[in-house]
């Protein structure tokens, strides 16, 4: 494609030299350049692309998108905003791929992937073929690719939905963090449906407040078209927690049609009757589109939260609720959410991914409706993200547990010995004696010390990291793996 046909997608958008330039690819990372390439050069948080535009140009870019003019000897275009730039260009070069297929969007604090992978069954049983794009990997048909962030930026976005439709998907579920939609990773996305799933505290290092979180939430829902064009296709739902307070503003910033789910009468589809056992959870639902009971293989009340807004985004799709029911009903769960490790122990051991002060609240009160014996909890917390969580989870972990041991959940640059003292302040507070839980900075030797402790019947919920097969540590990763970590733990007690 030629520089000046692709540029055309950014109305104002000048083209300082020749224009007929042709591109062969589009990179925003100077390191990944090849020859043909439109590099776009991206101020960021800690370095800025342009300072990067020279080490492009010597790997073969042919052309740059600048902010600024650069004193180097490529056509460029100047833009007000590259990052916005870049969404334009790559949604131009990959040949608009959301206008091909059905792209149905979940953000929210927790749930969003499992509530995507949900969706994603359900579709594909009924025969719409749909990708999945979130924290834990991209996948369509039958083939799975690991992702570096939950929401890919807009270029390596739009790439990989254009994939999936030359693929043949028809729909695609994707994860949509707060991060991303503050950054405009989703701009140029043609959303179809927008579903929230709650919002509690998490990632204040970046948003500072809670006010600022919800407001880049709220991105997602202020961006969506229209409810009534013309075509029923290219109709736009927002489907809503009811029983979160966040919804009622979303509500007011969408354009779409909004639908709700929860507990309450008002709901559009409403769950009663939840049963929760160490199997799983059971509950009738009413929606728009008629009534039923359900049995989920997930334990947990914010489970069906989940599975509701699943039903809503299907519903929507046309699936008859007894296809959504037997699709719900055949989800084993989502890896390392509340995963048990079961090598015949007599007592329970679960790993599960909660790392929000809700999220494992949620858990641990889950995890004590089926609880015999007592419950022994070893978490920590993220380095270099939101400091201010750390002892509102310590509290929460001694509220809901009899013992507490506190570990390390990728460090990062920080020291980890520092961030275990960030949560034993929450414990000091709320004066947790100090047989009640330990520090232990090694999270192997935490999980083997919990095991250790546990007595028939009683249950380690190991919180945090979930499906992660990693410990960052001091800019390394190391292999780390909660589940075979446990798993040895057990069987080396036996
Ligand atoms: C805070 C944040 O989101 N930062 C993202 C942001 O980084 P940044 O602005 O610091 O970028 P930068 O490192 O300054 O680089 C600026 C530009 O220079 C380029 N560069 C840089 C170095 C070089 O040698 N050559 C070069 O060209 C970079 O490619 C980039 O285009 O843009 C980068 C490029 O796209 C992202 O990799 C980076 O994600 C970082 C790694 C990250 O950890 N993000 C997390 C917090 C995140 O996004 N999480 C969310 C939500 C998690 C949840 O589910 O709760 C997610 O969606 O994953
Ligand atoms: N609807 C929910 N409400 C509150 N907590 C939930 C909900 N669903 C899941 N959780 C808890 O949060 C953890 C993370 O769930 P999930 O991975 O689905 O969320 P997420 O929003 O994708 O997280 P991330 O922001 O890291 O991508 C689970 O392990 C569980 O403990
Ligand atoms: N998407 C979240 C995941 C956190 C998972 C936890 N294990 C941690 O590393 O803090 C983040 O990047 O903040
Ligand atoms: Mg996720």
């Amino acid at each position: 494609m030629k520089l000046n046909e692709l540029s055309s997608v950014l109305a104002a958008a000048v083209i300082d030299g020749a224009g007929d330039v042709e591109i062969t690819g589009i990179q925003v990372d100077s390191r990944e350049v090849k020859p043909g390439d439109l590099f776009i050069c991206l101020p960021g948080h800690t370095v800025d692309g342009h300072d990067f535009a020279a080490q492009a140009a010597e790997r073969g870019a042919v052309a740059l998108v600048v902010e600024r003019k650069l004193d180097i000897h490529l056509p460029q275009i100047i833009v007000k905003d590259s990052r916005f730039a870049m969404a334009g260009l790559a949604n131009a070069f990959f040949n608009q791929p959301s206008s091909r297929m059905k792209i149905i969007g979940v953000t929210g604090t927790n749930g969003k992937t499992t509530t995507t992978y949900l969706i994603e069954k359900i579709m594909n049983d009924h025969g719409l073929k749909t990708g999945l794009i979130g924290t834990i990997q991209m996948r369509y048909a039958g083939k799975s690719f690991p992702m570096p962030r939950t929401t890919p930026e807009a270029l390596e976005l739009q790439r990989n939905l254009n994939e999936m439709a030359e693929a043949g998907m028809q729909c695609c579920v994707m994860e949509v963090s707060s991060h991303a939609l503050e950054q405009g990773r989703v701009k140029g996305t043609d959303f179809r449906t927008a579903i929230f799933t709650n919002l509690t505290q998490d990632h204040l290092d970046y948003h500072h407040t809670m006010e600022e979180y919800r407001a880049a939430k709220g991105l997602f829902f202020s961006r969506l078209g229209n409810a009534f064009p013309k075509d029923e296709q290219s109709r736009k739902y927002a489907v809503l927690n009811a029983d979160d307070e966040a919804s009622a503003y979303f509500a007011k910033q969408t354009a779409a049609e909004v639908i709700y789910y929860g507990l309450g009468e008002q709901a559009d589809v409403r769950a009663s009757n939840i049963a929760i056992t160490a199997q799983g959870t059971s509950f009738h639902v009413d929606t728009f589109r008629g009534s039923t009971d359900i049995s989920i293989k997930m334990v947990g009340k914010f489970n069906v939260y989940n599975a509701m807004a699943a039903i809503a985004a299907a519903l929507l799709e046309g699936v008859p609720l007894e296809d959504i029911k037997s699709s719900l009903e055949s989800v084993p769960g989502v890896d390392g959410r509340v995963e048990v490790v079961d090598e015949g122990q007599p007592y329970a051991v679960i790993v599960d991914y909660a790392h929000t002060p809700d999220g494992l609240e949620n858990v641990l009160r889950t995890v004590n409706e089926f609880a015999e014996g007592r419950v022994l909890t070893v978490f920590g917390c993220g380095g270099d993200r939101d400091r201010t969580k750390r002892p509102i989870m310590g509290k929460i972990a001694a509220k809901y547990s009899d013992i507490v041991l506190v570990t390390s959940d990728n460090p990062r640059t920080e020291d980890p010995g520092a961030i275990l003292k960030d949560i034993e302040a929450g414990l000091v507070e709320d004066g947790v004696s100090e047989d009640r839980y330990k520090l232990i900075v090694d999270r192997r030797e935490a999980i083997q010390k919990a095991i250790e402790m546990a007595s028939p019947g009683d249950v380690v919920l190991i919180a945090g990291k979930g499906h992660e097969t990693y410990q960052l540590i001091a800019g390394e990763v190391l292999d780390f793996d909660d589940r075979i970590v446990a798993k040895d733990a057990i069987r080396g007690r036996q």
